[in-house]
């Protein structure tokens, strides 16, 4: 896979195991770290064309650290390093997307408890 060359340039700590998705940034793969054993996921971002776009994603990253995570809602960010012309983001691997979830159950849709539900969790990281 060409992320696991690209990584493993980077360091031999992290392990690729499969591509999580893409985003508009870039691609999100699971990785197995093998330092501490945990399955992480890595947002390799696209080429760095713009040092200010990264500059910037990094940045919302330091400020988001600022809050708790058990309490905001955020996925936690472990780290993230710079390497070549690339920016690598490494997060706590999460369980299925809110889409895939809503895709599993069909053709029912969301129970209404369900949904005050997830609509009060998103809400939370707005309050601060
Ligand atoms: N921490 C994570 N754990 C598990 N899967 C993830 C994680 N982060 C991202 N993914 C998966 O990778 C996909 C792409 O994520 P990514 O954050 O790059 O895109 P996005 O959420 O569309 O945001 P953006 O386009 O603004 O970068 C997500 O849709 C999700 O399926």
């Amino acid at each position: 896979m060409a992320n696991q060359l690209l990584i493993n340039t980077i360091s031999g700590n992290y392990k690729i195991l499969k591509v999580l998705g893409q985003g508009r940034y870039g691609q999100v793969v699971k990785c197995f770290k093998r330092d501490t054993k945990e399955t992480v996921a890595v947002k390799v971002l696209k080429r760095r064309y713009s040092q200010y776009r990264d500059k910037r994603e990094v940045s919302m990253l330091e400020k988001l650290r600022c809050l708790d995570p058990d309490k905001s809602n955020i996925v936690r960010c472990h780290e993230w390093f710079h390497r070549i012309d690339r920016t690598f983001m490494v997060f706590e691997m999460l369980d299925i997307s809110l889409h895939e979830y809503m895709y599993q159950r069909k053709p029912y849709p969301l129970p209404l408890n369900g949904i005050r539900t997830i609509i009060k969790d998103v809400r939370i990281p707005d309050r601060k």
